[in-house]
């Protein structure tokens, strides 16, 4: 069986991991690599290719964040691939660059083996046109590719499949509401194992309140900063992507903190947690209008997997939506995949770990086999 290596190079980390089929042979995660620029991501994937066995490697497969409108699918990076990645980086100033760093240094080192893009827009292509379009004049929005592409989309898939086979069901008969709570962090309403809809728009910073970014603002407060406050497009992009969110309310983006701090009466850190919590609210109210019928509700990544808390406040009050947690069954004491709410809920909530390298896996060994498939029939 042939070897696959997933790298997933994120706006201050890499993460990679080593497929034999699908068990991992191999994995690592090497954290605070952005601030000194590309060279750090260079030197950490130099250190991370040179460390690792990669002896009969099928395919490295890339975390890719901005597709735009060009890619639906896992697609072997080419060139050209490599272009339009590029093209897409000021929708995605904090992830594309380090993820073209990754796809670079992994060909430069391993030239003869496959290189497959993976993006987290992908799944969020089948969205319709309601959800897609945002309501500026259609002459301009063409001009200019202005459109929702949504984020998270290996993550959104992989945790709505597995939710549906947690509770037993077709993932085709399953309506999820899917919650990605990580550093960036979005939610998808996931209709029969379709995105519908999701709260990361052009760019992964509309949505949700995150941990740097502001999620949804009035758009006003950019002319107003612009005009009246005199700062450039440079620096309003700056403040709302690097200084907003949690950071900018409290002055720390790690949920855990936060948490600490609140607990200890801490006024900035319960400002944060509130708008935290109560944002992500407001979407599964509106999702589940959206979706009419919602079978779950499921919390994913590294703040939904882990923050009870934050669960319990961003579904408090949701009971007469169908929707409850029962604290006894949240307690912290347990992990992996559940289900946290009461026996005979209208809604299930799960919690349920993303696995964003094995999809990434999945995805990758699927654009090989169909890539070997014609040859073999010829
Ligand atoms: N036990 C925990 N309680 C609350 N938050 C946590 C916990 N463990 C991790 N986190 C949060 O998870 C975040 C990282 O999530 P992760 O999904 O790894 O993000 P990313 O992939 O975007 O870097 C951290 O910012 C941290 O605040
Ligand atoms: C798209 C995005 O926000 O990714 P991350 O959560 O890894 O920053
Ligand atoms: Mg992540």
């Amino acid at each position: 069986m042939s070897r696959i290596l997933v790298l997933n190079c994120g706006s201050s980390s890499v993460k990679w991991r080593l497929f034999h089929g699908s068990d991992t042979a191999g994995k690592g995660l090497v954290e605070r690599v952005g601030s000194g620029g590309p060279a750090d991501h260079e030197a950490a994937l130099a250190s991370i290719l040179s460390s690792v066995d990669l002896s009969g490697l099928a395919a490295v497969g890339h975390r890719v964040v901005h597709g735009g409108d060009r890619f639906s699918a896992p697609t072997i990076v080419t060139d050209e691939v490599i272009a339009a990645v590029r093209d897409l980086v000021p929708l995605a100033p904090l992830h594309n660059p380090a993820n073209l760093t990754g796809i670079e240094v992994a060909r430069r080192l391993l030239p003869d083996v496959t290189q497959v893009a993976v993006f987290d827009t992908a799944f969020h292509r089948t969205m319709p046109a309601w959800a897609r379009a945002y309501a500026i004049d259609t002459s301009v929005a063409d001009r200019w590719g202005i459109q929702r592409y949504g984020f998270h989309g290996t993550s959104h898939e992989y945790v709505s499949r597995r939710t549906a086979a947690l509770l037993g069901r077709e993932v085709t008969d399953t309506n999820v509401i899917t919650l990605h709570l990580g550093n960036g962090a979005s939610a998808c309403a996931v209709k029969g194992g379709r995105s519908l809809i999701t709260s990361m728009g052009m760019s992964p910073l509309e949505g949700l309140v995150m941990g740097t970014r502001s999620g949804d603002i009035d758009p006003t407060i950019i002319f107003h900063l612009r005009r009246v406050g005199g700062l450039d497009v440079d620096q309003i992009d700056e403040l709302l992507n690097r200084r907003s969110g949690l950071v900018g309310l409290a002055g720390d983006n790690d949920m855990r903190e936060i948490i600490a701090r609140r607990d200890a009466g801490d006024a900035a850190a319960t400002l944060a947690f509130d708008m935290y919590c109560q944002r992500i609210k407001g979407y599964v109210g509106a999702y589940a209008a959206l979706l009419g019928r919602v079978d779950a509700v499921t919390f994913t990544a590294g703040v939904g997997e882990n923050a009870a808390p934050v669960r319990a406040a961003a579904l408090a009050g949701l009971t007469a939506f169908g929707i409850a947690v029962d604290p006894d069954r949240d307690d912290g004491a347990r992990s992996g995949e559940r289900i946290i709410s009461p026996d005979g809920a209208p809604v299930a909530v799960c919690v349920v770990p993303t696995d964003e390298e094995l999809e990434i896996a999945i995805q990758t060994r699927g654009v090989l086999e169909a890539d070997r498939a014609p040859s073999e029939q010829r």
